[in-house]
This record gives structure tokens, C-alpha cells and sequence, in this order.
């Protein structure tokens, strides 16, 4: 039956997706898309207005170590109005104290589970405590954060038109029984454990991101985080890197968790931050791995740390918790093809610079 498309009929009138935000897009823009005579003109006007106008970015978990390195080099950019939002639950003012008072950046106490209302341009979706001691001291809110938080902000997105990246992880693919792991593997999860308030959380905000995409046209972007490190992590965030150091500095046991044949893969933390932005301004949604593909086993690790900041410390076998995933390396293919990106940092060149940072904060001068 041919009939006049209403609302309600989206099988016959499919829904558009949102315009762009109207702070990137001007009235050129709209001109532009009225009078097709114009259309020429108005698109050369419409790039220029887009390169000369501010963009407006809002970065959620902005205080904490990933958020505040995309920070830094966001801010670089002169048309670049940064606007951070954090509830202080594993980031820190610390990390931002030198943007404070710039004119183009703005840092808001804010908790994402509550809904925000902001004009942006561009959102990466970060807040979410990452360290497993932290995302397991309080897992309702943890779960909280990457659902209610993670639908919060598409919500904020589809309002304004604003592009959205989630920044994923690797634990979407649990315990991996494909090694190395590639975006097309769908995991191994236990829905159950006690990391599952993360893994699966972090699983449904990538399913938000896709539906979001699906339903409402959103320009979404997904990158799946491989272990990370680098300076400005927390001293006694509890992850492996920056426990060894710590310990090697204060001239306490390396603690490995048994059996420490569980390998992992490390990436630093200005690779991962090119990496991102790679994908937020290219143009596919993802999921995208962004790890380093150099794998040690914990072990291996450790011997590194002691080698490099303290021969003389020990190596303690210590007991390890449950579902701890026993190998873990991203498979960059993808990252390599369609962002062009793969990490210069290798594990020797990345440790020195984060022992540096850490003796510094530790106040342990090198002999
Ligand atoms: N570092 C890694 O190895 C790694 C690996 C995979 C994925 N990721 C992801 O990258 C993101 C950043 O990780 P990170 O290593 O910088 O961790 P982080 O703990 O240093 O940073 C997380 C930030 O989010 C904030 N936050 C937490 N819950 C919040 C809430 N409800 N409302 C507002 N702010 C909140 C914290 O205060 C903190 O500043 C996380 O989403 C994490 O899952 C990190
Ligand atoms: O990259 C990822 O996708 C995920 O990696 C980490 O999770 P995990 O690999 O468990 O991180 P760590 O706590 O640093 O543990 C790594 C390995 O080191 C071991 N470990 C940790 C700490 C320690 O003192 N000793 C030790 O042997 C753990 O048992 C584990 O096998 C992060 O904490 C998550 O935020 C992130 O999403």
C-alpha cells in the first residue's frame, strides 16, 4: 500500500540519522544542503568555518592516567576547548594542575552515572575506574558507571550531535581461547566472577555504542585498550607495571602473581593516545584493538623492572585472584590498515620513563 510515511512506520521511512552538531556545523551548513546550486561554495565555506571554529571536546575520566595523557595533547591544538568531567573516584586534579586556568579548559566534578548537559562536539567516554582492585572494591557502582554512565553519554551525544568514542578493553575477551586476539573474536567471559562487574560492563557499553549507532545514526567509535602504562599512573593503583616499580623503588618484593606464566602485552601511553585520537578523527566505528603486540609473560616482566630500577630486590610467588586471564595480545591488523597506526614505544624504551616519574613522585634519587 502506498502511503504518505509517518512516525510511527520506520520499516517505510527509515530515520535519519541526527545532523552534526551545530556547533561544528554553522548555518553554511545548512545553506549549504538547501540550494544545490550553492552546494560547491557553501562546502568550501562550511570546511572553513568547521577548521577555523573551536571544537568543542568533552573527555569523561579526563583526571585519571589515560584521560589526562588525551589531555595534554588535545590542548595542543589551538581550536580545541578541552571540558573534563570526573568524580575523583581513581583520577586526580594532580594530573590536570596545569591546564587549570586555561582559558580553553574547563574541569567539572561530575559523576556520569547522573546525566549531564553540555554543548560538545566530540566526547571520549573514559570514566570508568580501570585497575581491578578499584573496579572490584565497589562493582555495583562499577557496573553503574559503564552502563547507566556509558547511556548518559549517548544520550548527550544523539542531543547534540557530538561524535563518541568508548574506550573498551581487552577483558571483553575474558580468558582469550584465540591467541592472539583480533576484533572478530568474541571472548571467553565468565558473566558471573568477580571481574565480570568490568568485562561485561564494559561488553554491554559496546553494545549501547553499536545500538546507538544502529538505531540513531550516532557516529560512534570503539577502541578495545590493551594494557597500558606510562608515567602519572597512580603509585598504588595496584596493576602490574606500576606495582613493580613502585616496589622496586621502595626496595620491596616484586609481588607476581601465580603461576606468572600469564603473559600480557604493554603499550605506552602516548602510543595509546595517537592511537585514539586516530580513531575519533578517522572514519570507521570499530572495535579497533589498540595494544602493543610485544608480549612477556608476568615473570618476564618483573626480572625487566629488577634488572632496570633495582637489582637487589626479590621476587615473591604470591597468591592470584580468580579469572585472572592467562594470555593476552592484540592482534593490530586492523589498527594497522585503517588507522595507519602502530606503537613506537617497545617495553625497554617505555619502563626507564615511567621509573623516571615514579622517582621522582617517590622522592628516590638514582645512585
Ligand atoms: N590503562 C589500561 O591499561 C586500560 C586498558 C583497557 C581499557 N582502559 C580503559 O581506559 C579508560 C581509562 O583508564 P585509566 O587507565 O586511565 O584508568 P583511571 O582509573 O586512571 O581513569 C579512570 C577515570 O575515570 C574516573 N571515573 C571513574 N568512575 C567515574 C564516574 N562514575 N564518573 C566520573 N568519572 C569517573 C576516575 O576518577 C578516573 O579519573 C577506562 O575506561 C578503562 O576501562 C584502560
Ligand atoms: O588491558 C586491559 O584490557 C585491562 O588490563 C588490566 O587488567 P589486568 O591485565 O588484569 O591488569 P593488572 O592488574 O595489571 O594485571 C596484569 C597481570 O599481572 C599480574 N599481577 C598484577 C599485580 C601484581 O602486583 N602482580 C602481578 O603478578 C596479574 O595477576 C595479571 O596476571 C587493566 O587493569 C584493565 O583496566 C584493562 O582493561
Amino acid at each position: 500500500m502506498a502511503s504518505n510515511s509517518s512516525d510511527g512506520d520506520s520499516s517505510k521511512s527509515p530515520k535519519q540519522p541526527p545532523l552534526p552538531s551545530p556547533l561544528r556545523f554553522s548555518k553554511f551548513y545548512q545553506v549549504y544542503r538547501r540550494f544545490s546550486i550553492l552546494r560547491f561554495s557553501c562546502r568550501v565555506v562550511a570546511l572553513i568555518v568547521i577548521w577555523i571554529s573551536n571544537m568543542r571536546i568533552l573527555i569523561t575520566g579526563g583526571a585519571g592516567f589515560i584521560g589526562s595523557h588525551l589531555v595534554d595533547r588535545l590542548m595542543e591544538i589551538e581550536k580545541n576547548e578541552v571540558i573534563v568531567v570526573d568524580n575523583y573516584f581513581t583520577g586526580s586534579k594532580d594530573n590536570l594542575k596545569k591546564w587549570m586556568g586555561h582559558p580553553r579548559f574547563e574541569l567539572i566534578r561530575h559523576d556520569i552515572t547522573e546525566p549531564l548537559i553540555i554543548e560538545v562536539d566530540q566526547i571520549y567516554h573514559l570514566a570508568c575506574p580501570a585497575s581491578p582492585i578499584f573496579y572490584k572494591y565497589n562493582p555495583v557502582k562499577t557496573i553503574k558507571t559503564n552502563v547507566i554512565g556509558t547511556l548518559n553519554m549517548l544520550g548527550l551525544a544523539k542531543r547534540v550531535g557530538a561524535r563518541i568514542l568508548l574506550t573498551s578493553t581487552s577483558e571483553v575477551y575474558g580468558d582469550p581461547l584465540e591467541h592472539p586476539q583480533n576484533e572478530s573474536y568474541w571472548g571467553n567471559v565468565n558473566p558471573i566472577g568477580v571481574r565480570s562487574c568490568y568485562d561485561e560492563g564494559k561488553r554491554v557499553a559496546e553494545t549501547l555504542m553499536f545500538d546507538y549507532h544502529r538505531q540513531h545514526g550516532l557516529e560512534i567509535r570503539v577502541a578495545r585498550i590493551f594494557n597500558t602504562y606510562g608515567p602519572r599512573m597512580n603509585i598504588d593503583d595496584g596493576r602490574v607495571v606500576s606495582n613493580f616499580i613502585a616496589q622496586a623503588l621502595r626496595g620491596e618484593p616484586l609481588t607476581v602473581q601465580s603461576p606468572g606464566t600469564q603473559t600480557r602485552s604493554f603499550c605506552y601511553v602516548s602510543d595509546l593516545v595517537d592511537g585514539l585520537i586516530r580513531l575519533m578523527e578517522g572514519s570507521h566505528t570499530g572495535p579497533i584493538n589498540l595494544g602493543n603486540p610485544g608480549e612477556f609473560t608476568v615473570l618476564e616482566l618483573a626480572e625487566k623492572v629488577k634488572e632496570l630500577v633495582n637489582p637487589d630486590v626479590e621476587i615473591k610467588m604470591v597468591e592470584n585472584t580468580p579469572d585472572d586471564p592467562r594470555q593476552r595480545k592484540p592482534d593490530i591488523t586492523k589498527a594497522k590498515e585503517v588507522l595507519q597506526w602502530e606503537p613506537k614505544f617497545q617495553l625497554r624504551d617505555g619502563l626507564p620513563l615511567m621509573e623516571e616519574d615514579f622517582r621522582l613522585r617517590l622522592g628516590v634519587v638514582k645512585k
